[in-house]
C-alpha cells in the first residue's frame, strides 16, 4: 500500500497538498519559487519539520533549473544564500530548514573554492544536492521506524500487540514520505505487532484528526482519535504501552520541541509509567544550541484558536496565547529518541552526529 504523499517532485516541477483543505479534498498546488514555498510553510498548508526543508530547498531547485547561470561563482552563492536565509525566516521552531541552508551554503563554498568546477556545473551540483534530499527523507524515515519498532518490542517481550499514543502529525503529510513517529506505528503495524494506535486531535490546527486520522484510515492501520483532554484517561483506560512523538527541534542535551501538547503528554507518560519516545533525523538535532531554552517558540494567530474555518468558536475580545509548540525536558524522554542511525539516550547524541 503505497502511502499518502506531502510533496510532488519531477524534473524542476514542485506541487504540494494544500493540508489546508484535508481531510474534506486532496489539492495539489504549484510551487513556481521561494516565495510561493514561503507563503505556504507559513500559512501552514504544508508542515512538519522535515517537509518543511524539503519544500524550502526544492522551490530553490525549481528556481535555479530554469535560472541562466551567473557570471560567476560567487554570485551565484550569493543569489543561493540570498534566497534560503528568506525561507529560513518562514517558521522559527523547526531547525530542518536552516540545518539544510547551512549545508546547502556550505557546498556552495566549496564548489567556489574548487577551480575545476565551473559556474554552469557548481549550478547543477547544487540542483542535485537540492533534489536528493526528498529520497534521503523517505530513508531516514524507514530506518527511524525499523530502528523505533524492534526497540519497542524488545522492551514490551511479552506484549503480542502493543498500543501506541501519538500526537500531532509526523507521517507522510510532515515528511517526504513514511514519517517519523508515525514511520514506527507502520513498521510496528507490518511488523503486525500493533493493536491500536491512539492518536491525539492536537489543538487547535487539528494536525491529528485532520491529517494523521486520514493517514492511519487511508491505511487501514487500526486508530482511535482522542481529545487532547482525554490522553491521561486514555492512558490508563488503554494502557498504553507507548507514546511516540515526533520532533521540530531536539537540543544537544535531548529537550525536544514539538508541537504544544507533547510536554504535558510526556508528564503524564511519567506518572503512568508508559515509555516516552521522540522519533527524529539527525537533520531535526540542532547540536549548537546546549539545551530547549533558547529553541525560539513560534507564537500562531489567534483565529486559529477562536475560529474553525469561517466559524467563531471563542467569544470574541477573549485574550489567547497560542504557541504552536512546547519543549519537553530530555529526563522524561524515557524510552529515547529514535533515529536513522538509531535508538539513544537523550544525552547521548553528539557522539553520533
Ligand atoms: C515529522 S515531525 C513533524 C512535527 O512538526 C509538527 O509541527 P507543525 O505541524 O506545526 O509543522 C509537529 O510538531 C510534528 O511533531
Amino acid at each position: 500500500m503505497a502511502t499518502l504523499q506531502a510533496i510532488k517532485y519531477n524534473d524542476g516541477q514542485l506541487e504540494i497538498l494544500d493540508q489546508l483543505l484535508l481531510p474534506e479534498s486532496c489539492t495539489f498546488i504549484p510551487i513556481w519559487n521561494v516565495e510561493d514555498a514561503w507563503a505556504a510553510i507559513r500559512e501552514m498548508k504544508v508542515r512538519g519539520a522535515p517537509a518543511i526543508a524539503i519544500v524550502g530547498c526544492l522551490s530553490l531547485a525549481v528556481e535555479l533549473r530554469k535560472l541562466a547561470a551567473p557570471e560567476t561563482k560567487e554570485e551565484l552563492c550569493r543569489l543561493v544564500q540570498e534566497k534560503l536565509d528568506y525561507l529560513v525566516t518562514s517558521r522559527p521552531t523547526a531547525v530542518n530548514m536552516h540545518l539544510a541552508a547551512e549545508a546547502c551554503v556550505k557546498l556552495c563554498t566549496q564548489l567556489t573554492d574548487n577551480t575545476s568546477v565551473n559556474v554552469a556545473e557548481a549550478k547543477d551540483d547544487i540542483v542535485k544536492h537540492l533534489e536528493a534530499m526528498l529520497a534521503n527523507d523517505i530513508a531516514d524515515n524507514r530506518a527511524i521506524g525499523e530502528h523505533g519498532a524492534s526497540d519497542i518490542m524488545k522492551k514490551n517481550a511479552t506484549k503480542d500487540k502493543l498500543r501506541i499514543m501519538t500526537h500531532c502529525n509526523t507521517g507522510s503529510l510532515a515528511t517526504a514520505g513514511y514519517g517519523t513517529a508515525l514511520g514506527v506505528i507502520r513498521s510496528l503495524h507490518t511488523a503486525n505487532k500493533l493493536d491500536q494506535v491512539y492518536c491525539t486531535e492536537t489543538r487547535p490546527y487539528n494536525q491529528g484528526s485532520r491529517l494523521t486520522a486520514f493517514e492511519l484510515v487511508y491505511e487501514k492501520i487500526p486508530a482511535t482519535l482522542v481529545c487532547d483532554s482525554m490522553a491521561a484517561a486514555a492512558m490508563k483506560q488503554f494502557k498504553i504501552d507507548a507514546v511516540i512523538v515526533g520532533a521540530d527541534r531536539v537540543a544537544a542535551n535531548g529537550d525536544t520541541a514539538n508541537k504544544i501538547g507533547t510536554y504535558q503528554l510526556a508528564v503524564l507518560a511519567k506518572s503512568h509509567d508508559i515509555l516516552f519516545y521522540v522519533a527524529a533525523p539527525f537533520s531535526s538535532i540542532d547540536f549548537q544550541i546546549p539545551n530547549g531554552h533558547s529553541i525560539p517558540i513560534e507564537e500562531r494567530p489567534h483565529s486559529e484558536m477562536t475560529h474553525t474555518g469561517s466559524i467563531r468558536t471563542a467569544a470574541a475580545g477573549i485574550n489567547c496565547w497560542n504557541p504552536g509548540f512546547d519543549v519537553t525536558p530530555a529526563e522524561l524522554i524515557t524510552g529515547g529518541i529514535i533515529t536513522e542511525k538509531g535508538v539513544f539516550k537523550p544525552d547521548q547524541l553528539a557522539p553520533h552526529q
